[in-house]
């Protein structure tokens, strides 16, 4: 596996959080201090800061992504988003299948593979998110859950359309939770996903793959979790709501 096949992406996940004044207030403190990066940088916002955030980040080094889309192109869907409405307004990437919808809002493997569809579709970058959960590490199946999440999430996704696809390993066990997995545990997972990815793709997909590591990422572990081989970058929740420390990680990511 060669690291240098692929390129970083940090990307801010800043969940329901932050006005629109907060926003920008956010963006603008954070725009000298990521310019220059050597990785890819995103940040992912309610959909309320999404203009904010596309006008304050013109001409940056900065994307903006969703946090989520919906399958339908248009319809009766109340409350929903679709992926189309997205790439109207200049949005570049979109995450899809983060553990939080999953838990709270009851998608399933495979509406989480209808939306990567649409967003792909619609021309969007996709953040995939896979992880397990506590009880499901407790009882050794880490791999089948997230081999089984990454496969059915990418059905009928070619090889092409692959190249706008960034997975994140994400256990839930360490989202908000201040409990990180360690450096190791981080990398076996990605990199049994790569595995995954080779075999659906073959060997030059899964090395030009980027896979993330997300849960509780921060200034203070980011340089160690990023120095691994098969670690890619991080999806970042609560350090992306702070410009100092979600700009250390991206310094920790374009070394
Ligand atoms: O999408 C981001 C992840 O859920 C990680 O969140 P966290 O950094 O607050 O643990």
């Amino acid at each position: 596996m060669n690291k240098t096949l692929r390129k970083a992406v940090i990307a801010g996940n800043w969940k329901m959080n932050k006005n629109r004044k907060e926003a920008k207030a956010l963006i603008e403190e954070m725009k000298p201090l990521v310019a220059g990066a050597d990785c890819g940088v995103v940040i992912c916002v309610p959909y309320t800061n999404l203009e904010t955030a596309l006008q304050a980040t013109e001409g940056t080094n900065i994307k903006v992504g969703a946090e989520n889309c919906h399958w339908a192109k248009s319809g009766a869907f109340t409350g929903e988003i679709s992926a189309d409405m997205l790439t109207e307004m200049g949005v570049e990437y979109v995450v899809i299948g983060h553990s939080e919808r999953r838990q709270y809002f009851g998608e399933t493997d495979a509406t989480v593979n209808q939306r990567v569809r649409a967003a792909l579709d619609a021309g969007l970058n996709v953040i995939l998110c896979v992880g397990e959960l506590l009880e499901q590490r407790e009882q050794g199946i880490t791999e089948e859950v997230c081999g089984m999440q990454t496969k059915v999430a990418l059905g009928g996704v070619s090889k092409e359309e692959l190249k706008k696809i960034i997975i994140a390993y994400e256990p839930v066990w360490a989202i908000g939770t201040g409990k990180t997995a360690t450096a190791q545990q981080a990398n076996e997972v990605n990199h049994y996903i790569r595995t995954v990815v080779g075999g659906l793709y073959g060997q030059d997909a899964a090395d030009a793959m980027t896979i993330q590591y997300g849960g509780s990422m921060n200034a203070g572990n980011a340089e160690e979790l990023l120095a691994q081989p098969d670690v890619d970058g991080g999806l970042i929740g609560g350090a992306s709501l702070k410009a100092a420390d979600f700009s250390v990680i991206v310094k920790a990511a374009s070394k």
